[in-house]
């Protein structure tokens, strides 16, 4: 039982992975301690979008471990994981031509009490007036800013333990990408841990407590948020991609 509750919310060990003959992954891990706010950085098509779908179960790997809660979901289905408590932003996906409320409910599937879905979709756009404003809008209307906060909110809907989130910060107003860092922060206040993949290193290391840098589908250095913060140079140098020796 104590074992556990000290297991790491995700554990991902060794993964390998290829999209045909192509290896992308070459045994790349990382932990995310339960409660904790972790970032995935690293340049352009290094594998994290890759990792995320391993991580998430849209994606088999050739090897390595995924656990959740310390079990080992590597042959889950996707939703299984979500009903073991994962939950995954991706993209500003949405069913264009259903409302806000209609695609929110429709995430809560996993759940079969209806009604705790029915009110956590209510909790969730109380979070955000802006998409409550538009509830009865079809998704396909709304700004990129709002298909955001919807993302977010569906992932919300699910009251995960573990939020896994793919570059929230993309093509989005600062102010925008502010007010969505800021209830990412409430949600690990409240007890869910987080993974961020995320580009920009400012946005990356001002929430997380945590950050792995990947280069080449491995990682190459595993850092407090602080002490990389205080290191531009050595930043530079791994988003730049340039090898550094040491990992960890
Ligand atoms: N569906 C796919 N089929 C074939 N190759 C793919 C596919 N998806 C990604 N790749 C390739 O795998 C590599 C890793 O891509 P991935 O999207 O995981 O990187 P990333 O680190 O998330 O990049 P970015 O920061 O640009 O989003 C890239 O070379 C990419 O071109």
């Amino acid at each position: 039982m104590s074992e556990r509750r000290a297991a790491p919310a995700l554990a991902v060990e060794e993964i390998r992975a290829s999209y045909g003959p192509v290896q992308v992954l070459f045994g790349a891990g990382l932990v995310v301690e339960k409660g904790e706010m972790v970032a995935l950085m690293g340049p352009n098509g290094v594998g994290k979008s890759t990792l995320l779908r391993v991580i998430g179960g849209l994606m088999r790997p050739d090897s390595g471990t995924v656990r959740i809660g310390g079990i080992d979901a590597t042959s889950w289905s996707p939703r299984k994981r979500v009903e073991a408590g994962l939950s995954q932003v991706v993209g500003q996906s949405a069913f264009g031509s259903l409302s806000v409320v209609d695609n929110l409910t429709m995430h809560g599937y996993a759940n079969a009490d209806k009604k705790w879905v029915r009110e956590s979709v209510e909790a969730a756009l109380m979070i955000f007036p802006r998409l409550n404003a538009r509830r009865n809008q079809p998704a396909a209307t709304l700004s990129g800013g709002e298909r955001q906060m919807l993302a977010l909110a569906k992932a919300i809907v699910n009251d995960p333990e573990l939020l896994v989130i793919d570059e929230f910060s993309l093509g989005l107003a600062p102010v925008v990408v502010g007010g969505l860092m800021e209830l990412v922060r409430r949600l690990n206040e409240r007890g869910t841990s987080v993974l961020l993949v995320e580009q920009s290193v400012n946005v990356a290391l001002s929430l997380v407590h945590r950050a792995y840098v990947m280069e080449k589908g491995e990682i190459i250095a595993e850092e407090s948020a602080a002490v990389l913060a205080a290191d531009p140079e050595r930043i530079r140098t791994l988003m730049l991609g340039g090898h550094v020796a040491e990992a960890g």
